[in-house]
């Protein structure tokens, strides 16, 4: 071997040690970022009067705006904000605080990243799938902005930890995905006396508020009563395009900014309304603070956290579960369903999604498409009757009518759907255990999810 072969061999052995130190050390990141609730991480931060040389010269851009000035900056990087969620609207706020300087940011999120969050939760790549999202946005912004001290929580915010952590903040965001998180925070922030800056984005619509902000409403002010669950989408089933919580995210960290510096609020007993898609912003006036306010009013009725997914009949996290309905006796597994595939028994399968979702993936065989709202239709109705006629002519035997959903809900749902609006006997009504997600767990591994 040639002596330029041997050196350049050298170099790229010395190249990848190099890359296997970086390795361990991200390792040793991610175990020592983790935080325990009970430790109390802001507190001890020392109180800044002045900015070093480096600070004025990073934050220089702001520093001359006369609402920020040195007085606004002192006071932000005097500031400890907590953000609730790592997520779509999480990250973006917290890179934009991070930027401006606040003193500590808190990044509470149980949740790891996976492929289908990159397109939105901009604090995470792909060499961060899998890795808890608290730790990867804290990263990301103590490496955008070292000044910062950045508290990275990997737990579930709950009735037993939320105030031991929102009490050592000055500032709480809420960029979480579902209705028990949003009525906790609420509790916890007027318990804890802290404004609560509000958002939410899915589809192409995104909202903003801000609670429990010098007098203003709480969260229970304006919806005493949860939402029916059934009536709460979440991004995984409604979709969003990644820019809107970029949009709603931002807007977050500038009311904290604005909050933090003295400036005045804009969102305080008003709404922000943004539709992606008409291009408009519109701000709502709120009601005020209802002297009947269970939680906020004089005489509240709720003076502790109390359980919040009993309250609204909904986990507090929005990651699909799965119910049963049907008795198994109705129900077919991705593999059954396979085997009889594979056997070419005559059925009729009926996808039950939308027809964007049938674009997306579909099982190997002709099936129907009719989405679960629309099985009521005389339209879907007679559809259904017709090819059932037609199938019954050829056999005496009960023709396998098979429902088929993205993860196995909604098909059940179907399959009660149509047991109650078909009116033939000869028919055996199933679904598919798990829908296409089954499918691809255990039929068809190269079967696309999402
Ligand atoms: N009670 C909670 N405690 C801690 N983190 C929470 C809580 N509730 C929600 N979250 C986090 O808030 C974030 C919300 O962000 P977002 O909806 O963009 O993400 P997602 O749940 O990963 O989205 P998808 O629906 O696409 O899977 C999630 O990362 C979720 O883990
Ligand atoms: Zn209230």
């Amino acid at each position: 071997m040639a002596e330029e072969e041997i050196e350049h061999l050298k170099k790229l052995i010395a190249e990848k040690d190099k890359e296997i130190e970086k390795l361990k050390g991200a390792t040793n990141i991610q175990k020592d970022f983790l935080t325990h609730v009970d430790e109390n991480h802001v507190n001890d931060l020392p109180k800044k009067s002045k900015l070093s040389n480096p600070e004025i010269s990073r934050y220089s851009r702001q520093l001359i705006l006369p609402e920020i000035g040195i007085k606004g900056q002192v006071l932000l990087s005097n500031t400890s904000i907590l953000i609730v969620g790592a997520g779509g609207l999480g990250c973006p706020a917290a890179i934009y605080l991070a930027a401006a300087g606040v003193g500590c940011l808190g990044l509470v999120d149980y949740d790891e990243v996976e492929l289908s969050n990159l397109h939105r939760q901009i604090l995470h790549s792909e060499s961060k799938v899998n890795v808890k999202k608290c730790v990867s946005a804290a990263q990301a912004c103590t490496e955008l902005n070292s000044f910062v001290k950045c508290v990275p929580y990997h737990l579930q915010l709950n009735s037993s930890n939320a105030l031991k952590i929102i009490s050592q903040y000055d500032i709480v965001l809420d960029a979480t995905d579902n209705v028990a998180t949003r009525y906790l925070l609420n509790d916890a922030c007027i318990l804890a006396g802290k404004p609560l800056v509000s958002g939410s984005a899915l589809r192409f619509e995104g909202q903003l508020t801000v609670y429990n902000y010098k007098g203003g409403p709480c969260y229970r002010c304006l919806y005493p009563k949860p939402p029916p669950p059934e009536t709460v989408t979440n991004c995984s089933d409604g979709g969003v395009l990644g820019v809107i919580p970029g949009i709603i995210g931002s807007l977050q960290a500038l009311e904290a900014i604005k909050i933090a510096t003295g400036n005045e609020c804009s969102y305080n007993q008003k709404l922000l309304m943004y539709d992606g898609l008409e291009g408009t912003f519109r701000t709502i006036r709120l009601r005020g603070r209802q002297s009947t306010c269970p939680i906020c009013s004089d005489n509240p009725t709720i003076t502790q956290l109390i359980d919040y997914e009993q309250f609204c009949g909904a986990r507090a996290s929005d990651k699909d579960k799965s119910v049963t309905v049907l008795n198994r006796e109705d129900r077919l597994s991705a593999a059954d369903y396979k085997s009889l595939l594979d056997k070419d028994h005559p059925h009729i399968l009926v996808d039950v999604r939308q027809p964007v979702e049938v674009d997306i993936c579909k099982l190997p065989t002709n099936s129907i498409n009719i989405p679960l709202n629309d099985l009521h239709k005389s339209s879907s109705v007679n559809q259904l009757s017709s090819m059932i006629n037609s199938m019954s002519e050829e056999t005496t035997d009960q023709v396998p009518v098979i429902c088929v959903c993205r993860r196995g809900n909604d098909s059940q749902l179907a399959v009660q759907k149509i047991k109650e609006t078909l009116k033939h006997d000869n028919v055996a009504i199933q679904d598919i255990i798990g829908g296409l997600t089954s499918w691809a767990k255990t039929v068809d591994p190269e079967f696309p999810t999402y």
